[in-house]
């Protein structure tokens, strides 16, 4: 079985982060491990986020890298620039491939992002990537294209996400995209594909791009090719919204054993 690593924070409402990753390697039939690197928690009105030290972040990342050999790896939050510094040192040197969720925009809240974050996003981390998968929120603050809200501004963003040196790229249009399809476009060195599934009308979508880009790791470390990768986990996280668990009137998350049980009854 292949040993796939998440980068990541710990979603308490477990939709997304670190409890995303790790239901999702599972579901594929991968074997998970996990470096924390924040610990986030939303109630109804707050959205509160404590990033752990950057020392610990390394100490996590030497213990696994160290330890076992890892197929693929994932990051997702990382919490602030520091702990961005502290895996681009440790992932540097290791030859393992690397798929990149951005995670710059919450559903659950209206966070801002530190502009030395996005700048360390760009031009440390990005170039050490396999893939990048932004919704559509972070297509716009990495690409400095300022609305997308048709296909040839999703083209173009992605374009302009693939110069900052990460050859693949796929842009989660999501429910933020208008219209009644859901579009994932993928940008490869030769090519380019649109997934799409229509648009559920529902909340729980919380961790649906964690599961998304978490489901397309532990395919590639499978062998799947990016295309066919991304094409089940497009599906994967259709099945896990379309199940998911409703929290409040304003938030639920995904159900990443929706596609193994339709699976086992198909
Ligand atoms: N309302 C929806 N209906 C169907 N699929 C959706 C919906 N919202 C998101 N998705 C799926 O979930 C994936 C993650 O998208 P999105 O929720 O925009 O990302 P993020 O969680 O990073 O904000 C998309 O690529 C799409 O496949
Ligand atoms: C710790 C953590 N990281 C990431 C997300 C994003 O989730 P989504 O997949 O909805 O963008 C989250 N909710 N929590």
């Amino acid at each position: 079985m292949q040993n796939v690593l998440t980068v990541a924070g710990s979603d308490s409402l477990a939709g997304g982060g670190i409890q995303a990753d790790l239901k999702t390697f599972e579901e594929l039939d991968v074997f998970g491990l996990s470096v924390l690197t924040s610990i986030v928690n939303v109630t109804q009105t707050q959205f509160n986020q404590h990033n752990l030290s950057a020392d610990l972040v390394t100490e996590q990342l030497k213990s696994v890298l160290t330890t076992i050999s890892i197929d693929f790896i994932k990051t997702g939050l990382l919490g602030n620039s520091a702990n961005l510094y502290a895996t681009v040192e440790q992932l540097s040197d290791y030859r393992t491939k690397l798929v990149i969720d951005p995670v710059l925009s919450f559903k659950e809240a209206n966070t801002t992002t530190n502009r030395d974050y996005v700048t360390s996003l760009k031009e440390r981390l990005l170039p050490l990537g396999f893939l990048t998968t932004p919704n559509l929120a972070e297509a716009c603050i990495l690409s400095g294209v300022t609305s997308i809200s048709s296909t040839t501004d999703v083209q173009q963003a992605a374009q302009k996400i693939q110069a900052l040196g990460c050859p693949n790229v796929v842009i989660k249009c999501g429910s933020r995209f208008p219209g009644d399809t859901a579009y994932n476009y993928l940008l490869t060195e030769s090519d380019a594909y649109w997934f799409d599934t229509p648009k559920l009308a529902v909340t729980t979508t919380d961790g649906a791009g964690c599961t998304f880009s978490a489901a397309i790791t532990a395919l590639l470390a499978r062998d799947y090719s990016l295309v066919d990768a991304v094409q089940l986990a497009t599906r994967f996280v259709y099945l896990g919204i379309q199940a998911g668990v409703p929290i409040s009137s304003q938030l639920g998350s995904v159900w990443q054993g929706a596609y193994r049980q339709k699976e086992a009854h198909s």
